[in-house]
């Protein structure tokens, strides 16, 4: 008989973490599937770069909240290396300014991007739920829900290998936000990992653990579901980008 309250090995609760990602990680997503095979609309690819600016641009925010409850210098020094990624050093520097690269490609005005009014509802209350969760639960948590990126690097060589042998109108100068992401998440995800098996001092804290990814794969999976229903299926919610509406995004009178 298995004591279902015993501590679990760090290797065990690796493992149960590994298993959550291999069932519910974004990679499993039939919009992530379409994207990745050529079978988007250039538009459909508009939508997910407008919508996915909103996710990158409270990545930093969301980690600064984290920080702000590290106790030990050390984890914040290695912390805050997310908020320098995203941000950069400088101005013209860093993730957000890659991912706008994207945006400006595919030809969005950064204004309308920046602004975030044309993003899905559906995208908007994904990504404050997971700031929200970060700000409120326990810290070993909210460094735990970060774990999404043990999965990250994967799925970033299929996108790119993907989207870059199936449309014209990407090349690597605008897919460059992702070169750098996969050693950075492999860095950070060790980090993490490292953290929650080490702060989690008993199989009820360990339990949290596991919610907590499984809560940051529904965050990833809900973003999803919105670009489907309304980019796929064509249900856009009232004020949100509409296909074609290029001369609003690209901030022209209409
Ligand atoms: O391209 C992706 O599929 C993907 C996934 C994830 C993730 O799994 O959360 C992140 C990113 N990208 C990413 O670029 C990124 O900066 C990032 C930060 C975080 C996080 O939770 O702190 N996840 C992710």
């Amino acid at each position: 008989m298995t004591d279902d309250s015993a501590k679990l090995t760090a290797k065990e609760l690796e493992a149960r973490l590994r298993q959550v990602g291999a069932e519910r990680y974004h990679n499993l997503h039939r919009f992530h599937r379409r994207l990745h095979s050529g079978g988007c609309a250039y538009e459909e690819v508009q939508a997910w770069a407008l919508n996915r600016y909103y996710y990158q641009s409270m990545i930093p925010i969301k980690d600064a909240t984290v920080l702000t409850r590290l106790s030990n210098a050390e984890d914040r020094r290695q912390w805050r290396k997310r908020i320098e990624d995203h941000d950069g050093l400088r101005e013209g520097d860093g993730g957000i300014e890659r991912w706008l690269k994207l945006t400006d490609s595919l030809g969005f005005s950064r204004d309308y991007v920046i602004s975030t009014e044309g993003i899905l509802p559906g995208t908007r209350f994904a990504v404050e739920a997971y700031v929200e969760f970060c700000r409120t639960r326990s810290v070993t948590e909210a460094v735990a829900s970060s774990l999404t990126e043990l999965f990250s690097p994967n799925i970033i060589g299929e996108r790119v290998a993907g989207m870059l042998a199936h449309y014209s109108f990407v090349s690597s100068e605008t897919l460059a936000y992702f070169s750098q992401r996969p050693p950075q998440a492999k860095r950070d995800a060790e980090f993490a990992l490292n953290f929650a098996v080490q702060h989690a001092k008993t199989r009820a804290e360990q339990e949290l653990v596991v919610k907590a990814l499984e809560f940051k794969c529904s965050v990833l999976w809900a973003q999803l579901d919105s670009l489907w229903s309304a980019y796929v299926e064509g249900a856009v919610p009232p004020g949100a980008w509409e296909p074609g509406s290029v001369a609003k995004a690209r901030g022209e009178a209409a």
